[in-house]
């Protein structure tokens, strides 16, 4: 479904991506994990259209996507959950919710998918008529995962999505995002900070340091954990 061959991108002078290959196939559960500063919100900002490479190439569905705006991305199947809140404040849960599902035809299946959004995040529809902003943190990146959901799209790209949760909550979208995928097939590319967690849901973990790949593990290839936390912090070559 996604295929990044030999990625270079950076700001100014600075080199984030040093040459990334990945590949997610589809269905798949796919994380890429490092530490602060590895490059991984840039790879998930070039990827889905809002930076442009330096030089490589990403297909997606075997066609190169290359510098293609984000909105088009968007209409193909590619939508990126960015890091932090990302959602209307000022307009209801409600509100926010239609516009992920502004663009779809098929309104008698998306009040189905909403309803089904509504089962997975529960809060949401406790709150479905309160305003977005006062949301709690978690609650707000719940939101901001649902409302990508109803956009149906191909490949969901979520940047951090246990960012300034609670463990239980973090439980709780993990759960939700596994029930999803088993359910619909959805493809998922989810960046991390920690490790933790991880290896029960990942069909694929990619641990990116200083803009580079240093392990791609499929988790039939990852016996012991210890593989990873070496090559996050780097005590293996
Ligand atoms: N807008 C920007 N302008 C200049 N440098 C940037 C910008 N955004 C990121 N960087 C730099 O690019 C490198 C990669 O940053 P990036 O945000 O991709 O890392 P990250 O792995 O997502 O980190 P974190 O886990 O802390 O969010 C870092 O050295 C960072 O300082």
């Amino acid at each position: 479904m996604l295929q990044i061959s030999n990625l270079k991108a950076g700001y100014g002078r600075l080199n984030a991506l040093r040459g990334i290959d990945l590949s997610v196939k589809k269905s798949e559960i796919v994380f890429i994990v490092g530490p602060n500063g590895a490059g991984k919100s840039t790879l998930l900002k070039v990827v889905s259209g809002l930076m442009k490479p330096w030089s490589g190439e990403i297909r997606f569905e075997n066609e190169v996507i290359n510098g293609q705006p984000p909105e088009r991305l968007c209409r193909e199947g590619l939508v990126l959950v960015p890091e932090g809140r990302s959602i209307f404040s000022s307009l209801t849960v409600e509100e926010n919710l239609a516009l992920g599902g502004m663009g779809r035809r098929d309104k008698d299946v998306l009040e189905a998918d909403l309803d089904t959004v509504l089962n997975t995040f529960p809060i949401l529809r406790e709150r479905i008529k309160g305003v977005a902003g006062h949301l709690s943190g978690g609650e707000q990146q719940q939101l901001a995962i649902a409302r990508a959901i109803l956009q149906q799209p191909a490949l969901i790209m979520i940047d951090e999505p246990s960012l300034g949760l609670a463990p239980l909550m973090i439980d709780e979208v993990y759960a939700s995002l596994k029930a999803l995928n088993e359910r619909t097939g959805m493809t998922l590319l989810i960046v991390e900070q920690s490790t933790a967690r991880i290896l029960k849901l990942a069909d694929r973990v990619n641990v990116l340091r200083n803009g580079e790949i240093v392990l791609s593990k499929h988790k039939s290839e990852i016996g012991d954990p210890a593989l990873l936390e070496e090559a996050y912090f780097g005590y293996v070559a």
